[in-house]
């Protein structure tokens, strides 16, 4: 297949596959998942591969996972990319920061949540392509359709636990999706200041793009797709094996 998204940067994808998956509720972690036939770290596998824009994909796994380690064996056949595997540590900016370690010779590296199991090829495309054009950080987004409020502790907590503070301008508003990219030198900087984050603002940390925020450097918004749901509860699976079955199937998903 020719490369939708020719690059003269070397660039490298960490898929963070870490996650329990609490909220999913099935006892084994998410990466583990089974989506249509497969284990969900293997739809995001497909996804990356499909880019074609990786020479190194490096896998955060769950520390001392085995399973998804054998599966990751025979990927990368005859695709010429180089598939690694490291420990996840105990907050994703922790598994990523396991993952930057191992990276080198690379210009940029995207980001990408495994439980993102279907984000559309044309995303990471551009991503890629912001970078091309000298971005240091850019995320994908969509637009907010629902009305967001900030909420804070009821006064009345016999009426109900928490009451509005304030109604935030809804067109100001993004939802943020992976795979979020960076210069790698950017983000390896961002990640190095943040060792001196108090617990509680290391906690505050919900994506990469905040810890590069943090350093006053700009970061640039491309579109990204309502296909790239995060699988977090039983209705984004249910949802997810929807897609996976319908006209809108990723396009490495045979049909
Ligand atoms: N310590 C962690 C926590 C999360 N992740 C990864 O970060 C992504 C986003 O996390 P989320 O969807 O919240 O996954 P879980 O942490 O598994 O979900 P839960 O909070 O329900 O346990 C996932 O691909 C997850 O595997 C990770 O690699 N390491
Ligand atoms: C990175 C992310 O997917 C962007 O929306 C999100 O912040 C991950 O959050 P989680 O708390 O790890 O689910």
């Amino acid at each position: 297949m020719a490369m939708e998204s020719p690059s003269t940067l070397r660039t490298a994808v960490i898929i963070v596959a870490a996650g329990s998956g609490e909220r999913l509720g099935q006892g084994i972690p998410k990466a583990q998942v089974i989506l249509g036939s497969e284990p969900m770290l293997n739809h995001a596998l497909r996804g990356v591969l499909a880019t074609e824009v990786a020479e190194q994909i490096c896998v955060v796994l769950p520390r001392g996972d085995t399973e998804l380690r054998a599966q990751l064996a025979g990927f990368d056949a005859g695709t010429g990319v180089r598939i690694t595997a490291v420990d996840g540590g105990s907050t994703r900016a922790d598994s990523v920061r396991n993952a930057l370690e191992v990276l080198a010779g690379i210009d940029v590296v995207l980001v990408h949540d495994a439980a993102r199991a279907l984000a559309p090829v044309e995303v990471f495309h551009r991503v890629l392509n912001a970078l091309e054009s000298g971005a240091k950080a850019v995320i994908p987004v969509i637009p907010v359709v629902d009305t967001i409020k900030v909420a804070v502790h009821s006064e009345e907590p016999g009426i109900a636990p928490e009451q509005v503070r304030s109604t935030p301008a809804r067109e100001q508003l993004r939802a943020v999706q992976t795979p979020q990219g960076f210069e790698l030198a950017t983000l390896l900087k961002a990640h190095q200041a943040s060792a001196m984050f108090t617990d509680a603002q290391a906690a505050a940390i919900t994506d990469d793009a905040m810890l590069v925020e943090s350093q006053g450097i700009p970061v640039y918004l491309v579109r990204g797709s309502e296909l790239s749901l995060k699988i977090t509860t039983p209705h984004d699976l249910l949802f997810a094996e929807a897609l996976l079955e319908g006209p809108a199937a990723p396009r490495w998903v045979e049909g």
